[in-house]
């Protein structure tokens, strides 16, 4: 399997995984679109290693491309980074017929799919992930979008991407730290959805660690299947869709609080394992499920605990969910390893208990 097919109400697209970018230019001419101008948008890290290989591979198209990056980071996931990219797509007279390439991590997904979404009302892009997380979560399912002041992703839209084109070997520069952020959304793959997926992670942990490439590709496949499932089925988060914010109604809270010096996939560990917690308090899991789900996050070099917070501020963020509903939150709990569900009935002391669980 070298491609996964996605379908949507909104488009379908391939998402395709290959060991170089020789592939890119006949998977975009596949698309028979007949691009104006194309931009190759990344960010400051990403650039130096990738913009001008993927520059090159694009030539034989005979299409004018140009390139821009910003300042790496969720510190600038921002409207200021976006209005930087307009001025840019103005300034270059790109239209309606040209495209965006978004090459990076999930910031510069993110940024730029929400750059394609408003641009002229709706332009196309094509989703090029660099970093672990961007390749088995972000940059499937058409989640754009920004932060404003620390909320993360309150303003977006979703726009699906014409493509997905994953490099594995772009894994072989991503910093160690980032990839075990990767790992938390992974991890939180396993957990919602796939039970033998999470024994593979637990028997694998040298492979994947050190790229062996047939782990790796394995996992990225498993963990886009999981994914591109989950949003065919509900693309608008109508329901379904929202058990892939496992972790995240703590995790996102965290991340803002700690002014974003902890990475997504660390703080959506954390989430992971208050939600576990909660769901072993209902009666849901058993100790040795929350020693082996802990276990697992430890093993991947993520945090089990954090420091410098309190309950009760962790608690009030949680308000500013996008799964909540008239002021009641709703949350992902595990039902099992492997399987989940939404609660929203759940009492202030039992998430309290929860938040408590992952702080030192
Ligand atoms: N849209 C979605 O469905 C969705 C899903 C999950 C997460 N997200 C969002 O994704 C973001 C996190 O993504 P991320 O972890 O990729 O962060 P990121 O984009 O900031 O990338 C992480 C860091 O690694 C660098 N990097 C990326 N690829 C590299 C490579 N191959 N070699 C060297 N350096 C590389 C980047 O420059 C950056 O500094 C968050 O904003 C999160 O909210 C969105
Ligand atoms: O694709 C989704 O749906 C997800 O929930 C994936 C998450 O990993 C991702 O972090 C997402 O951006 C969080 O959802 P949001 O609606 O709060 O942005
Ligand atoms: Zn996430």
């Amino acid at each position: 399997m070298n491609s996964i097919h996605v379908e949507t109400p909104l488009k379908n697209y391939n998402i395709h995984f290959e060991a170089s970018f020789k592939s890119l230019p006949e998977h975009i001419l596949e698309l028979k679109k007949n691009y104006s101008k194309i931009a190759i948008i990344s960010d400051d890290q990403v650039a130096p290693l990738y913009t001008s290989q993927v520059k090159t591979v694009l030539e034989s198209l005979n299409v004018e491309i140009l390139n821009f990056d910003f300042a790496h980071g969720e510190i600038n996931k921002n409207y200021k980074t976006i209005n930087l990219i307009y001025d840019f797509l103005i300034t270059n007279q790109f239209d309606r017929q040209s495209l965006l390439i978004a090459l990076g991590g999930g910031v510069v997904g993110d940024m730029v799919g929400f750059t394609a979404a408003t641009y002229m009302r709706g332009i196309d892009f094509i989703q090029v992930p660099t970093s672990l997380l961007a390749q088995v979560d972000s940059s499937i399912g058409g989640k754009t979008g920004i932060d404003f002041n620390g909320y993360k992703n309150i303003v977006g839209a979703f726009h699906q991407p014409e493509m997905v084109y994953v490099n594995t070997k772009t894994l072989r520069t991503l910093p160690t730290q980032e990839f075990a952020s990767g790992m938390g959304e992974v991890i939180k793959h396993s957990l919602i959805k796939d039970e033998a997926y999470m024994s593979f992670l637990e028997n694998n942990v040298d492979a994947i660690k050190g790229l062996n490439h047939e782990a790796i590709t394995e996992l990225i496949k498993l963990s886009c299947l999981i994914k591109s499932d989950v949003v065919s089925k509900d693309e608008r988060e109508q329901g379904l869709r929202a058990t892939l914010n496992f972790g995240h109604t703590i995790g996102h809270a965290i991340e803002r609080l700690m002014n974003f010096k902890r990475l997504h996939g660390e703080c959506v560990a954390l989430g992971m394992l208050a939600a576990s917690h909660i769901s072993y308090a209902i009666g849901h899991l058993t100790t040795s499920d929350m020693d082996r789900i802990s276990s697992l996050i430890d093993l991947y070099n993520l945090p089990v605990k954090i420091d410098g917070l309190s309950p009760e501020t962790i608690y009030t963020e949680l308000f500013f969910d996008k799964k909540t509903k008239h002021h009641q939150l709703n949350f992902v709990l595990l039902k099992t390893i492997g399987t989940c569900y939404m609660d929203n009935q759940l009492n202030e002391k039992l998430i309290m208990e929860g938040i408590k669980a992952i702080l030192k």
